[in-house]
């Protein structure tokens, strides 16, 4: 039989599967010969795998950042990679002008629909998933609240829980030299990541609703478990079948739920009826009038923005409903908890593996005395003293270049564009263009270590921990488009960190307190970094203990440990 006849005889034999190979050869054919993707023209790496392509080495903060400068290096800054299977490109971009028209064109590089269900399954649909007119409006109500006016309200209470934390395990410490005679005690094998975790927990809860889960003293209160079980359960399942189950069939996945989903909804259900009740209590303390919330007094971030909902100036349909609001502050504890835990432990991890950088440091922060911790202004003047110290500074602003807990994230374009570029790219065709096309649908990578990490900007010591960079840095960084401080840390443009303020307060507070206490070093387990989500440290072949960072944590007594 020859080809014609064969084909006359399928058609004819199945017609319908036959009209459905038909529309996906034509769709194929359309696709790849008559409009082939626009991206191909860019440089590709070979050595991608077959499934999973470039994808896997793209994620992994052990070895992107070697990956990413031998790219550069051989193709140049803006490189095609092959996404999960081989018909699939993606845009890598390491190029400062290409990156800058990215975070720029936020309506245009959205997130993916992937993505914010995820976000959305979890948390609701607050400022993280929200794209178009529902995240102009959630923007619009939640910036007033991270205003320097509203945060240095906060910085007390930032303070009271740096003092709780070194409170607790200096008493870890006393008990430990009860319980053995007074043999040892005054060090701990702690795990930072853990207790700086419990701290954090703490302090977003009061800043974000005014909520207290007493998370350093206990890990008990409803709440807390609830928001703990919640992202546990996110962080261990993602990239799971079941994850990617839950985004493409949520349906389904309500009906038949797998056990991570279940407790996800148990999480979701305590947090709605606890919350609730915090948003309409508030409310109508607001609504109230203005003597009924003088009195409240909410510094909180749900204090300003159910103040800033409610202003008579904001037209009805601007407004954020009840729901809205409480996935925003969903959005809050889960953004702002394991992020600056992340950036203090790194931090901490840092210091200890550069003792000699950790003492300079303590000199520093021993210099600036603590304050009386019963007067607020007292509080607010040895932040302001803090923020001003500039070793301080330095070790903070390149512990977060160095390891940045957002690790990269995704777009998606939701339109053709075109992206200009700093220097040409010169195609497969031999052809070098200021600029290059992409086709509505392409996946594009926003390489936040990538660019903290870029030799070409940072000089050849980029990939160590040198705070003294900071005194004396190559002219080359003002061209890379971050919000702090030529990084990418905290993103960049319209869409960057909302809690980048409130992070370096905490940051910076805590490391007062930790280090004029106590001395850090590194324990024999060897820490490593791992992409779950956020940039994590795991303890080497251990990593299904899960996510952890001992450390040897002991007490520092002025004049004596020096
Ligand atoms: C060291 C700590 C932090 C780091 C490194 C960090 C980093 C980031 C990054 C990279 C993004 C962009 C994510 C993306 O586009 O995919 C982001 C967005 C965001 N962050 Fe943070 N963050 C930190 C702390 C916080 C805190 C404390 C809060 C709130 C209390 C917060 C709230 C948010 C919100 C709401 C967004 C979404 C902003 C938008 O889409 O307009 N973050 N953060």
């Amino acid at each position: 039989m020859g080809f014609h006849s064969l084909v006359t005889h399928y058609a004819l034999a199945y017609p319908g599967s036959f009209a459905i190979g038909t529309i996906l050869f034509a769709y194929v054919l359309y696709r790849f010969v008559a409009e082939p993707d626009p991206l191909l023209l860019l440089p590709c790496p070979t050595d991608a795998q077959f499934i999973g392509g470039h994808v896997p080495a793209v994620l992994d903060p052990g070895r992107s950042h070697r990956m990413q400068a031998k790219w550069v290096k051989q193709y140049g800054r803006n490189i095609r990679i092959q996404g999960l299977h081989p018909w699939e490109s993606r845009l890598l971009p390491l190029d400062p002008v290409s990156l800058a028209h990215i975070f720029k064109n936020y309506d245009i590089y959205e997130k993916s629909w992937q993505s914010r269900r995820l976000i959305s399954s979890l948390i609701g649909c607050g400022m993280l998933a929200a794209e178009g007119d529902m995240y102009s409006r959630h923007r619009h109500v939640a910036t007033p609240s991270f205003s320097w006016r509203n945060l240095r309200a906060l910085v007390p209470l930032v303070f009271n829980k740096g003092e709780e934390l070194k409170d607790k395990w200096k008493e870890m410490m006393e008990q430990q030299m009860a319980e053995t005679g007074g043999k040892s005690g005054m060090s701990l094998k702690l795990d930072v990541c853990h207790w700086i975790g419990r701290a954090t927990f703490d302090v977003v809860g009061l800043a974000a609703f005014d909520y207290q889960f007493n998370a350093i003293q206990k890990e008990n209160n409803e709440l807390f478990c609830a928001y703990k079980d919640m992202f546990e359960t996110a962080v261990s399942q993602s990239g799971s079948f079941s994850s990617v189950f839950s985004i493409y069939f949520p349906l389904l996945d309500r009906i038949f739920p797998s056990a991570g989903s279940r407790a996800i909804f148990r999480g979701q259900k305590t947090i709605s009826r606890v919350a609730s009740k915090l948003v309409q209590s508030k409310k109508a303390l607001i609504i109230g009038g203005e003597e009924a919330d003088k009195l409240h007094g909410g510094k909180d971030l749900l204090s300003h923005m159910l103040r800033s909902n409610l202003a008579t100036d904001l037209p009805e349909s601007e407004r954020l409903s009840d729901d809205d609001i409480l996935n925003n502050i969903n959005t809050f504890m889960f953004a702002g908890t394991d992020t600056i835990s992340l950036a203090l432990t790194w931090t901490l991890l840092l210091l200890a593996r550069h003792p000699d950088i950790q003492s300079r440091l303590r000199a520093e922060l021993c210099a600036a005395p603590p304050p009386d911790r019963t007067s607020d202004e007292s509080v607010l003047a040895h932040y302001n003293e803090l923020a001003s110290l500039p070793f301080l500074n330095n070790v903070c602003r390149e512990s977060l270049r160095l390891v940045p807990p957002i690790h990269s994230s995704l777009r998606v374009a939701a339109k053709d564009d075109v992206i200009p570029t700093s220097t040409p790219v010169v195609g497969t065709d031999g052809i070098a263009r200021d600029s290059f096309h992409i086709r509505k649908g392409t996946f594009v990578y926003l390489p936040m270590e990538g660019m903290n990490l870029d030799k070409e900007f940072w000089g050849d010591n980029a990939w160590k921990f040198i705070p003294d960079r900071w005194d004396h840095l190559p002219e080359s960084i003002t061209a890379v488009p971050g919000s702090f401080s030529s990084l990418l840390t905290f993103s960049a443009g319209p869409r960057a960190c909302v809690g980048q303020r409130f992070s370096l307060i905490e940051m910076k507070t805590f490391l007062h307190t930790l280090l004029t206490n106590f001395i850090f070093t590194e324990a024999d387990e060897k820490v490593v970094k791992a992409n779950v989500i956020m940039t994590r440290p795991y303890v080497y072949h251990k990593f299904k203990e899960g996510s952890q960072c001992p450390l040897i944590v002991t007490r520092y007594v002025p004049g004596e440990s020096d």
